[in-house]
């Protein structure tokens, strides 16, 4: 589930904080809008959120907020409660306490189809596509959740569906140019590489057009030429204007793309802000070499 080796704060690469000003290769304009046009307000906010399983408090009274247009990264040690925050948020879990807020509407509650229809789209730790579909196929499922066509439209293929099926088939492709992988689009998925996968689950959550993306771990088993790629795509998704949140375990590319960071050990909130700040944090630094904060 987790990579075994955790880097510690000395080994977080300091060169990789720099911006890397590359044209969007995959044709998709260059021309979006700068960082700070569209940052600021508060996209979704996490407020005093506590969520128990049993005796165990995987979060504890939990608060932050993502503002639109930025890349915000959630890191921490193994059994921080990163996964249930997400989760939280796409209403996989329901909080026990607390409240979740996305464009200042309450999720809590909501199924997870609704917060995908809403504008929240995620991948997961694990690939999890469809094996036996066609990676053009897996994307257009994802296209799909925003088709207004009826069943009785489907069943008698009527002018709407043939319209929506197109469009549908056309921002798929469009997709998988974006993410890096058109020449795949007629393949089954599983005999897609690895890292062609995980690519196909970006554009899939992509399909169902999200104001805000949650990657969980899209770096885990990536070598470090297939991590940059991925960083520069995530800076791309940026550039169209979809805010992204972060979990991820690798400290160089978190540190080199995220905004602004949340840290969480056992549950709690111990630290926010610049990745400047949360790598020269004391509280941070303590939980990565695993000791108590006043010894560090
Ligand atoms: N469904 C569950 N039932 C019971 N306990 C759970 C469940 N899911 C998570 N936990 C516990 O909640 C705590 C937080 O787990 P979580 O998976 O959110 O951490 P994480 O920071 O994502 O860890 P990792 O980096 O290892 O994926 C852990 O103690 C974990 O064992």
């Amino acid at each position: 589930m987790t990579e075994p080796h955790q880097e510690t704060p000395e080994e977080w690469d300091r060169e990789n904080a720099r911006p890397v000003d590359e044209a969007a290769p995959t044709g998709k304009p260059a021309s979006a809008p700068a960082r700070n046009d569209v940052r600021g307000d508060v996209l979704l906010e996490v407020d005093h959120v506590t969520l128990r399983f049993g005796g165990v408090v995987a979060l504890n009274d939990v608060s932050f907020s993502l503002r639109k247009g930025e890349i915000f990264g959630l890191i921490g040690p193994n059994g921080a409660g990163k996964t249930t925050c997400f989760n939280a948020m796409t209403g996989v879990y329901r909080p026990t306490e607390g409240a979740i807020r996305f464009q200042g509407e309450s999720i809590v509650g909501k199924k997870k189809h609704q917060i995908t229809r809403g504008g929240i789209a995620r991948t997961f730790q694990n690939v999890r596509l469809f094996p036996e579909m066609t990676a053009l196929e897996n994307v257009m499922v994802g296209a799909d959740a925003h088709h207004k066509t009826s069943v009785i439209s489907a069943l008698f293929r009527l002018p709407r569906f043939w319209r929506e099926e197109k469009s549908g088939r056309q921002r798929s492709l469009e997709l998988l140019r974006f993410v890096g992988i058109a020449h795949r689009a007629g393949d089954v998925s599983r005999n897609l590489s690895y890292g062609e996968q995980r690519r196909l689950e970006i554009a899939r959550a992509l399909a169902t057009n999200p104001t805000l993306l949650c990657l969980d771990e899209p770096a885990a088993g990536f070598n470090p030429a297939e991590k940059e790629d991925l960083l520069q795509l995530i800076r791309r998704i940026r550039d169209t204007g979809v805010t992204v949140l972060l979990i991820e375990h690798d400290m160089r590319l978190v540190m080199g793309v995220t905004d602004r960071i949340v840290v969480l050990e056992f549950g709690k909130k111990i630290a926010e802000g610049t990745p400047a700040e949360v790598r020269d944090n004391p509280a941070v630094i303590a939980a990565y070499l695993g000791v108590p904060t006043d010894a560090a």
